[in-house]
């Protein structure tokens, strides 16, 4: 036999073990197939077949158990990501949506963790925000979202106002020759667009107020926009109050809401439920105006509740049963309307303060739903604010009966505050820091050591960082960001009222509507989204007719902003500088959300016509 045919014999002999082998392990596998399929495991260790069943049983038994703990753990994942969305809403809705880096233009890069995180809030808040449009128990819950609130339709003009304070005006204000009030009007440059033809007088003097309870000790006269608006909201119109900011239109809003809470109590038997809502975009805010509101209807014996984020729940639930007056941010509320323990289905006074804030898109869901809870035919809405941009005029008007529009001062274009001196300096993005603690030295030294300065920058984590580097250079310093708790933020803004600590570093949540008493200096590290911002920021100082400064860095990264800075600065005589207008003079149109390119501006006064006032 050959070498040759020996090896071929043992390959010959190979390949017949291995099919054999694979031959084996085929039918060993059939019959494993037909024994699983028929319940019972293969005797392959050689147990019985009893004990075979046992553990089948077994098996399926921790299949099971490991089943259960999957869905539990799977169900517990939703309800935290359920409770992170409703941090996250709250969040978006209550401190400022603009907070959420992913939502604005991006000057500075945050790290892969920070976006992640933001984009995953806002999408869960968004999520959630949606869910709780639709599950909202009251009484116009079939409407989608996006629906506009039911409107009583008056013929035009319209007609008397469904519920009033009864308000006539005085004999002592009537019997004032025209020319004074002509002269008032002039002087302050009052613009009354009356749809009404009311010839309503404004109140100049405390004195002319219908009688009442309030006491304005510390105050000489109402300020213009008090005295323009107190005439239409007591006499139960709607009105669109647009005044500069610091400028007492808080008073102007909480008068007639306490005047109308005491003539409702007098003429209905029942005189229980919420009467009044003020809506307003911080918490901070909210907390001021309920102070202001607490202070003026003491006398009246009015019981007010403040209802915003970041704190428990219980203490607003309890205080709402048997509140005439609720001052809240609009999270919030929702949150207490849709679990029932907020009914705002006697509410006939609507407020919403920073009017075109609460209008944009961080917030318009959010009126949306609490204008569905109040019964349109009897609420009257007032919108204030100092700045009121056309875009949201058309969405506004949805919202309200031919109100009456005044405005102090020419407000149809945007106007900040006259006697704040405006300083813009173009800078390199680098160079902020050093130049934000020269000018704290400059303006914090020696016998100013003391004096207040409100340091602005756009993001938490900004203000977090320039924070720590103001406090390692020694720095007295306190800060108020949605980064930080409730108790964290009120402590920071209650030690710089009282000026325990001079200088306080802030995002957008402190820009608008805080009424901080002398606040020497205002300075902008980065620039506002929005030019409308810019003008309540530079507003927290200068109020009540004191004079203010602010400070302005500029950088290549706000050039979009230049053209509409230009036309503020020049408004307000103030100096532009060389360099701003090398950035452009261009003012961009602001697009609203909800319209977008197709967005046509329109003033939901345009068939009203300036008043008259008869001999
Ligand atoms: N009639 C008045 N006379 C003098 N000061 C007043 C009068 N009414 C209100 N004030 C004071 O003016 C200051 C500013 O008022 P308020 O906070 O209501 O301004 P605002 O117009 O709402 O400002 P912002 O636009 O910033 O929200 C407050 O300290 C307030 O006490």
């Amino acid at each position: 036999m050959s070498k040759r045919s020996i090896e071929d014999m043992e390959v010959e002999a190979m390949v017949v073990e291995q099919v054999k082998r694979k031959k084996d392990k085929k039918e060993k596998k059939a019959k494993k197939d037909v024994v699983v399929e028929n319940g019972v495991e293969d005797n392959v260790n050689g147990v019985t077949e009893e004990e075979g069943e046992e553990e089948v049983k077994d098996k399926r038994k921790r299949k099971k158990e490991k089943k259960d703990k999957k869905r539990e753990k799977k169900e517990r994942k939703a309800k935290e990501e359920e409770e992170e969305a409703i941090v996250a809403a709250e969040d978006a809705m209550d401190l400022d949506a603009r907070e959420t880096p992913e939502a604005q233009p991006q000057p500075e890069k945050l790290s892969k963790e920070e976006r992640r995180a933001a984009k995953k809030a806002a999408k869960e808040a968004k999520k959630n925000a949606k869910k709780e449009a639709y599950a909202k128990p009251n009484r116009n819950a079939s409407l989608p979202p996006d629906t506009p609130a039911p409107q009583v339709t008056y013929s035009t003009p319209a007609g008397p106002p469904t519920v009033s304070s009864g308000y006539t005006e005085s004999a002592e204000l009537t019997a004032l020759p025209k020319s004074t009030i002509d002269e008032f009007l002039t002087e302050h440059a009052i613009a009354i667009t009356d749809p009404h033809d009311s010839n309503l007088r404004p109140i100049t003097s405390f004195s002319y107020l219908p009688s009442n309870s309030f006491d304005f000790t510390g105050f000489t006269s109402p300020t213009p926009i008090q005295a323009a608006t107190w005439p239409f909201t007591l006499s139960g119109y709607d009105c669109i109050g647009v005044a500069e900011t610091g400028s007492g239109k808080t008073l102007a809003f909480a008068v007639p809401a306490i005047r109308h809470i005491i003539a409702l109590k007098a003429s209905q038997k029942s005189s229980k439920g919420v009467r009044a809502v003020v809506v307003s975009p911080t918490r901070e805010l909210a907390m001021q105006i309920y102070d202001s509101m607490e202070e003026y209807s003491k006398e009246a014996r009015l019981s007010t509740v403040c209802v915003y984020g970041g704190v428990p729940k219980d203490e607003q639930r309890a205080k709402l049963k048997r509140a005439d007056i609720v001052v809240a941010t609009p999270g919030r509320l929702n949150d207490l309307i849709d679990e029932g323990s907020a009914d705002l289905s006697n509410v006939s006074y609507l407020v919403l303060d920073e009017a075109d804030r609460m209008l944009d898109k961080g917030f318009e869901e959010d009126i949306k739903r609490i204008i569905r809870a109040i019964p349109s035919p009897t609420r009257q809405t007032l919108m204030f604010t100092a700045t009121w941009p056309q875009s949201v005029r058309k969405l506004a008007s949805t919202f309200m009966n031919s109100p009456t529009k005044i405005t102090i001062g020419d407000r149809d274009d945007l106007r900040a505050n006259v006697r704040i001196a405006q300083t813009v300096e173009v800078i390199d993005q680098h160079a902020k820091e050093s130049r934000l603690l020269a000018l704290l030295k400059q303006h914090q030294s020696d016998s100013q050591r003391d004096d207040k300065i409100l340091v602005f920058c756009l993001y938490k984590k900004e203000a977090t960082r320039v924070e720590g580097f103001l406090r390692s250079r020694g720095l007295r310093v306190a800060s108020i960001h949605g980064d930080l708790s409730q108790a964290q933020r009120t402590m920071a803004l209650a030690q710089f009222k009282e000026g325990k600590c001079p200088l306080l570093i802030a995002t957008d949540v402190a820009a608008r509507g805080l009424d901080i008493p002398k606040v020497k200096l205002v300075i902008n590290v980065t620039f506002p989204l929005t030019i409308e911002d810019y003008v309540h920021r530079i507003g927290r100082t200068g109020r009540a007719g004191a004079d203010g400064m602010a400070y302005t860095f500029f950088t290549e990264h706000d050039k979009a902003h230049s053209g509409a800075l230009v036309n503020v600065l020049k408004a307000a005589g103030q100096p532009v500088p060389e360099a701003l207008l090398k950035f452009g003079t261009t003012v961009k149109k602001k697009e609203h959300a909800a319209y977008g390119a197709f967005y046509r501006s329109t003033d939901g006064t345009k068939t009203s016509k300036k008043i008259k006032f008869a001999d």
